[in-house]
C-alpha cells in the first residue's frame, strides 16, 4: 500500500503542482490520469523521490519514503517520461551497468538481466546500442532497466507514448503480468490505457486529486446520466463528440434524455474524466 498524506510542491516560480495530495494506493495497477500540466510527473518524481515536496508524508510498505529515501529505491523501479542513454553501449552492456548502480552483484545480475530480456522481447537486440533502438525497442529497454533488482513499487511516467499498436498492446500485456504482486502505478493522459489496464485509478487535475478509487467508483457519478445523441444537445453537459460509422454523434451527461435522438449509454472513465474536465474547461472533443 502506497500512502501519501497532504502533499504540496510550489515551483521557484510560484507554479504550484501539487496541491494537499492525499491519496491510499493498492497493489496491483494503478493508473493516474490527467492532462497536460496536471502534475503527474511532478507527482511521479516525488514518489521516486528524485525532487522533494514542500509538505506532506509518503509511506509505502511500512516505510517513511521522505526520510529513508534510500530504502525505497531498493524497492523501486522506474521509467521517466524520458531517458538518456550512453551512445555507444549495447543494451546488454548498458543494464549491467545500471545493475551495477543499483548494487546488484554481477551474477544475480547476469541472471536478471537474460530474464528481462526474454520478458521485454530484447533478447535478440541485446547486443545491440540502445540509441539504435525504435521507440518501442527504447520502452521495452526502459521497463527492462526499471525491472532489475525485482522492485515492489513501479513507476511508469507516459509508458506508451509514440508507441505503435502493436508495441502498446505488448506492453500492455507485459504491464499485467509485471503488476500481479506489485504495485505498479501508471501514469498517462491516455485514458483507454487505464480503462483497459487499470482496476483502480486517480484522476489529477491542476495539482490536485479529484477522485480516486475502483474503476466502479469513479464512474458510479456519471451511471444513468450518460447519453449518445445524433443531434448536437441543446440542453445537459457536453462530455464530447465521436463518430458512429462517419457520423457525428455526441456524448452528454443530464438527468434525463436531452433530446429525442438520445439514448442511454453506459458510462465510461472516459466521461467521467471528460465531466470534469468540462467544468473546468471548455469541453473536449473526442477523436
Ligand atoms: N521545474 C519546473 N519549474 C517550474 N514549473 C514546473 C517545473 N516542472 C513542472 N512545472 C510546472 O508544474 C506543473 C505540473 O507539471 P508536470 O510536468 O508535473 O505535469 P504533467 O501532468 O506531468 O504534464 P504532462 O502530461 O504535460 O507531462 C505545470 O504547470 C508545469 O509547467
Amino acid at each position: 500500500m502506497l500512502t501519501l498524506n497532504n502533499i504540496s510542491k510550489t515551483y521557484s516560480d510560484g507554479t504550484l503542482a501539487l496541491n494537499d495530495i492525499s491519496l491510499s494506493l493498492p497493489a496491483g495497477m494503478v493508473g493516474l490520469l490527467g492532462p497536460n500540466g496536471a502534475g503527474k510527473s511532478t507527482l511521479m518524481r516525488t514518489l521516486a523521490c528524485l525532487q522533494t515536496p514542500d509538505k506532506g508524508q509518503i509511506t509505502f510498505n511500512g516505510i517513511n519514503v521522505l526520510a529513508s529515501a534510500q530504502s525505497l529505491r531498493q524497492q523501486l523501479g522506474y521509467l521517466p517520461q524520458a531517458f538518456g542513454v550512453y551512445p555507444h553501449m549495447s543494451c546488454v552492456a548498458l543494464l549491467h551497468h545500471i545493475a551495477a548502480l543499483k548494487n546488484i552483484p554481477r551474477p544475480q545480475a547476469a541472471i536478471q538481466i537474460e530474464e528481462l530480456l526474454t520478458l521485454t522481447n530484447l533478447t535478440r537486440a541485446a547486443g545491440k546500442r540502445v540509441s539504435t533502438f525504435s521507440g518501442g525497442m527504447r520502452q521495452r529497454f526502459g521497463i527492462a532497466q526499471a525491472l532489475l533488482g525485482d522492485p515492489t513499487l513501479i513507476i511508469m511516467d507516459e509508458p506508451t507514448a509514440g508507441l505503435d499498436p502493436m508495441e502498446r498492446q505488448r506492453l500492455h500485456s507485459m504491464l499485467i503480468t509485471l503488476s500481479k504482486n506489485k504495485l505498479v502505478l501508471l501514469s498517462t493522459h491516455i485514458v483507454e490505457d487505464i480503462e483497459n489496464l487499470c482496476p483502480h485509478a486517480a484522476i489529477l487535475m491542476q495539482g490536485s486529486i479529484v477522485d480516486s478509487g475502483p474503476m466502479a467508483h469513479l464512474i458510479a457519478p456519471m451511471a444513468d446520466k450518460t447519453w449518445q445523441t445524433s443531434r448536437r444537445p441543446s440542453t445537459g453537459l457536453l462530455l464530447g463528440e465521436c463518430y458512429h460509422f462517419g457520423s457525428p454523434e455526441w456524448r452528454v451527461y443530464h438527468a434525463c434524455a436531452p433530446d429525442k435522438h438520445a439514448r442511454p449509454v453506459q458510462a465510461t472513465l472516459q466521461d467521467r474524466y471528460f465531466f470534469e474536465l468540462a467544468q473546468r474547461e471548455k469541453p473536449p472533443c473526442l477523436s
